[in-house]
Parts: structure tokens; C-alpha cells; sequence
């Protein structure tokens, strides 16, 4: 099934390889469970439905046994604590774009005619994809949670312990030298992943967790590769934000000396 399509009753029931009205009686039980939404055009699976097949595919490869409650409250993203058959604990991260269109409650007739709908679950899944295969190539050399799997806009990662550094005041337990210390740990791992390859391109202390010892940096999805044409602009803006962050405990840095240490090469 094309995911940007609204698909006809026919054509399920010609795929499905069932009489009609056994098709009918799952499309209905799915529509009741709000897993697919129903048009004069046919059906489309909805974010809960296309959440539920990627639940479902990863429990049946043996990855996934249980899915716990929601991290980061009050957010938008839907990361989950989970538990993994080998009994680990890691996160669930679902790929949410362009949500808006459901969300907004926009007629469905609208939604069809609008070409930008192309597909938030295709958009999702390529995102989710991106992230995965980006951190398999940090991962372990940068400091980024561990992958652990993929499957469409789903991503399984190592969890990682602590507190977005948004959410933590560093000057109650560390000096000002210890402060200083810990930005350059941050530059030492930006520095890596741009020598690997790559720019976060959203760097900030909402993207770095940390718990009193060690730090790792989340949410790399929109990472940019550093042919980007735009690479220079992502990168000082991920210098600035960090700069800016640590301008408050008195840790002052010049952005262009930073950029310059960062992308120098030398072996
Ligand atoms: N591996 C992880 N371990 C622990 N917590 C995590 C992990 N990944 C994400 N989180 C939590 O979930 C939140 C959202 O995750 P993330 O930043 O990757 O997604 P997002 O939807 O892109 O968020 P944003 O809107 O900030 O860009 C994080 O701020 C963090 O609190
Ligand atoms: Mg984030
Ligand atoms: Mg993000």
C-alpha cells in the first residue's frame, strides 16, 4: 500500500484476498480502534495505526516486549520507556511529521487535495531512518545513544539517564572550572561528529542530556553532512547556542575561534 493514498475498497479486497464483506469487518474494527480513517476515496492508515504496525513488527522480530510510559512530559515528541526481550530498558522514538493535518482537524477532503500532505508518513519514516543510520555512524566514537533498531518511523535507542541540560542549573554542583570543563567535552564531541561527518544542525541544551558526570547529545534526525552547501551556517549555529548556553555560568567563547578549532583538520 502507497502510503499517500486514500486506497479503494477493491483494491483491499483484492490484496487482502478476502470476500468483501470480511474485509469490511476489519476495516471496520480498525476504523473503530481510529487506526484508519475513511473518505469517500477509500482508507488511509492513521498515526495510531501506523504507530501499531510498527509496535507490532518490532515485537515480532524478537526486539520488543513491553512499552512503558512517556518521556520528556510535556512535549510534543512521543518518546517511550521500553523494555526489550533481552530485558534492557531503551526508548521508543516515533518520527512525527506534519501531523497538523490530522491534528488541526482539517476535512479529509482538504487533506486530499492538499499536495503537502505528501505523506507525513513517508516523511516520518525517512526521518526516523535518517536518525538511525546517522547514529550507527556516531555511535560509540560520539557520545549519542546507542541504536538498537528501526522500523518505519520508529526508532529503539539506548536510554540515556539524566536531565536535558535546559532543565538543570550546572552552577549547584559544579564550580565554574568544572563548567568550563564540560563545555569543552561538548566541543571535543562536536568536533568528532563533524570529522565523521556530520552537524546536528539542532544543538542546544534541549538536545543534550545530562546526569552529574557524563553528557550525551539527542535528536539527530535533521543532522546535516558536512558537504551540505549550508553546512558553515548549521554548524555556527550549533557553536552559538552552545556558547550561548554556557555565557551564563561565565564561560565566554569566541564562536568564530570555535568554529575555526572545530573544523580544522589535523591528524
Ligand atoms: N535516548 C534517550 N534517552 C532518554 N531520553 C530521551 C532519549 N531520546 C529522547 N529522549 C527524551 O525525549 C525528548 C524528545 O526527544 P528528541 O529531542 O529526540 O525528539 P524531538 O521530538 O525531536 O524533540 P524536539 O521537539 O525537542 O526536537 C528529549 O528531549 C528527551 O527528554
Ligand atoms: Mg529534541
Ligand atoms: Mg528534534
Amino acid at each position: 500500500m502507497r502510503y499517500h493514498e486514500w486506497v479503494p475498497l477493491d483494491e483491499i479486497v483484492r490484496k487482502a484476498k478476502m470476500p468483501e464483506k470480511d474485509v469490511l469487518y476489519r476495516l471496520n474494527r480498525l476504523s473503530k480502534f481510529e487506526f484508519v480513517v475513511r473518505s469517500t476515496y477509500g482508507y488511509a492508515v492513521s498515526m495510531g495505526g501506523y504507530d501499531a504496525l510498527a509496535i507490532n513488527a518490532l515485537v515480532k522480530k524478537g526486539i520488543l516486549k513491553a512499552i512503558g510510559n512517556k518521556l520528556g512530559v510535556g512535549k510534543e515528541g512521543d518518546v517511550y520507556n521500553v523494555l526489550l526481550n533481552d530485558d534492557r530498558v531503551a526508548v521508543l522514538k516515533f518520527h512525527k511529521h506534519g501531523r497538523t493535518c490530522f491534528t488541526r482537524g482539517k476535512r479529509y477532503r482538504d487533506y486530499l487535495a492538499d499536495k503537502h500532505h505528501i505523506s507525513w508518513l513517508y516523511v516520518s519514516r525517512l526521518s526516523a531512518e535518517r536518525e538511525f543510520n546517522i547514529l550507527n555512524e556516531l555511535y560509540p566514537l560520539v557520545k549519542v545513544p546507542e541504536p538498537i533498531a528501526w522500523n518505519r518511523h520508529a526508532i529503539i535507542m539506548g536510554k540515556v539517564e539524566g536531565e536535558e541540560l535546559k532543565r538543570i542549573d550546572l552552577s549547584e554542583f559544579l564550580s565554574r572550572e568544572e563548567i568550563e570543563e564540560l563545555f569543552w567535552k561538548i566541543i571535543e564531541e562536536v568536533k568528532k561528529a563533524y570529522k565523521i561527518g556530520y552537524i546536528h544542525g539542532d544543538l542546544s541544551e534541549f538536545n543534550i542530556i545530562y546526569n552529574g558526570e557524563d553528557f550525551v547529545i539527542i535528536d539527530w534526525p535533521q543532522a546535516v553532512p558536512t558537504y551540505h552547501p549550508e553546512a558553515r551556517f548549521y554548524l555556527k549555529r550549533d557553536i552559538e547556542n552552545v556558547v550561548r548556553y554556557f555565557k551564563k555560568y561565565k564561560v565566554e567563547k569566541d564562536v568564530d575561534e570555535l568554529f575555526k578549532y572545530i573544523t580544522e583538520v589535523k591528524d
